[in-house]
């Protein structure tokens, strides 16, 4: 199949190049010059696994990068993959969304042939309707060959490649079974090859599912970090608590991780407008809003933990780690952001260390040092914070040795005890 996707960010990429890695003719489109030229260039715009391998392979034979929405009709379906960011108050920025689905629209006007239009950026149920109207009023004569469909995305950043190529799920929300059908067609390659459940409901269904997905998982790890505050009142670890329960296949073992809490594009954003789009509609989500409140407390537990050992004041704290999760350098609601800025509030002088999203995180905060690795980071440092779970983390050993005080406080139970070094877990 021929296939469009507009916005080539962290999903638009990923899902582009897995696309064209089932065999699909694909046309990569951004308003982003520099991320066109990217990926015609064969490199990826982004840290991902997998992805720079997949563009080496595809780029110059079945996946083109463009700024252009010509020839768009040529394909038989169009994704929009563009950006639904945070406004303030919680509610989702659908403008960027908007226009390009009405350009999308517009760039069909000439289409003589039955054309879907697939979401698979996150929008809250009741924008799905305007996203509808945005493409065929776009359309004008052309509308009646257009169809809006709702298919959103799973992926994790970090492993977003492998989640595309072996879903546990994939969701079609349509308004008929011809939608259904090209849908079908777009993912034939990938449920023949894998044990990938399909889920066929209406569009508002499926982007209900994408919330409740989301903040279930963002829940989880809220509970489990409330339960693991509580433990550590208790003197007793969290991770012991957290693996007997996991073995109760009603909880599940997995996204029970205690420690500095959840970040990323996704579960603060998503968690925050289903709150914002349910108070809208008259319900007071009291539950969700919970969840979010002991999410916000966790870093600053942890800077409370460091203080209680170490007065800051004019002396340098190593945070380590930046991104809000390995494996990728996105630092889009990092927990490193309020660690970084409570460290600044108190007059701490903050040295940080990432193995990638150092130069991410430079351009929001200009004045920290970034240390070239975590020894130089720890070197001189009163005390630690442990940000991120990076692999590399688990090795640190000596370089304790190099601090000025050693007291590590781990928010991702990644640092082994030792001799001379003062520990603290976050819920351990
Ligand atoms: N990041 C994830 O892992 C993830 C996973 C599942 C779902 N989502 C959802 O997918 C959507 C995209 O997220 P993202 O993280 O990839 O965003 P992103 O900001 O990384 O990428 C969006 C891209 O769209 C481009 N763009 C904006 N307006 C455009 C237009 N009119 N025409 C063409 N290109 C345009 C931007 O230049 C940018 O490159 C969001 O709704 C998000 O909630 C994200
Ligand atoms: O036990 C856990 C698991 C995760 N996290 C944190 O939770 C956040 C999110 O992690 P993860 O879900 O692995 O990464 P994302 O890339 O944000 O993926 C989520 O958000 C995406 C965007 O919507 C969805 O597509 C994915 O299914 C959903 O898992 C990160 O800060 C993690 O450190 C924990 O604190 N404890």
């Amino acid at each position: 199949m021929q296939i469009n996707i507009i916005g080539s960010g962290y999903v638009g990429t990923t899902v582009g190049a897995c696309l064209a890695d089932l065999g699909h003719e694909v046309t990569a489109i951004d308003i982003d010059e520099d991320v066109v030229d990217a990926i015609n260039a064969g490199e990826s715009p982004i840290h991902e696994p997998g992805l720079d391998d997949l563009l080496a392979e595809h780029v110059g034979g079945n996946l083109t990068a463009t700024t252009s929405y010509e020839g768009l009709a040529d394909a038989d379906v169009t994704i929009l993959a563009v950006q639904t960011p945070s406004r303030p108050d919680g509610s989702i920025d659908t403008g960027p969304l908007l226009s390009a689905a009405e350009m999308a629209g517009e760039a069909l006007r000439d289409t003589e042939e039955r054309h879907l239009v697939v979401v698979k950026s996150t929008v809250t149920p009741p924008n799905v309707g305007a996203l509808r109207d945005a493409v065929l009023d776009g359309a004008g004569d052309a509308r009646d060959f257009l169809e809006v469909a709702a298919n959103p995305e799973f992926q994790r950043e970090g492993s977003a490649v492998e989640d595309f190529l072996h879903p546990q799920k994939i969701v079609f929300g349509t308004d008929s079974d011809w939608a259904t059908d090209r849908l079908r067609a777009v993912y034939a390659p990938l449920v023949a090859d894998t044990d990938a459940r399909v889920v066929e409901t209406d569009p508002e269904t499926a982007m209900m599912v994408k919330y409740a997905n989301n903040v279930f998982l963002a829940s989880k790890i809220s509970l489990i970090n409330e339960l693991g505050n509580v433990c550590k009142e208790f003197g007793i670890d969290a991770y012991e608590v957290a693996d007997a329960i996991g073995m109760d296949d009603r909880i599940g073992e997995r996204f029970l991780r205690s420690g500095v809490g959840w970040g990323g594009s996704c579960f603060p954003k998503d968690t925050a407008a289903l709150i914002d789009t349910a108070r809208e509609s008259g319900y007071e989500p009291e539950l969700l809003e919970a969840v979010v409140s002991v999410n916000d407390g966790q870093p600053h537990r942890m800077v409370e933990l460091l203080t209680d050992h170490v007065d800051v004041e004019g002396r340098t704290v190593a945070v380590l780690g930046l991104s809000f999760k390995p494996g990728t350098g996105d630092i889009r609601n990092s927990r490193a952001i309020p660690v970084i800025e409570r460290l600044d509030d108190l007059g701490a002088e903050v040295v940080a260390y990432d193995p990638v999203a150092a130069d991410n995180m430079r351009e929001r905060f200009p004045d920290v040092t970034y240390a070239d690795d975590a020894a130089d980071a720890l070197r001189g440092a009163h005390g630690a914070l442990v940000v991120t779970g990076w692999d590399e983390f688990e090795a640190l050993n000596s370089e304790f040795d190099e601090m000025a005080r050693p007291v590590v406080v781990d928010g991702r139970h990644v640092v082994e005890h030792r001799d001379g070094l003062t520990y603290e877990g976050l819920t351990w």
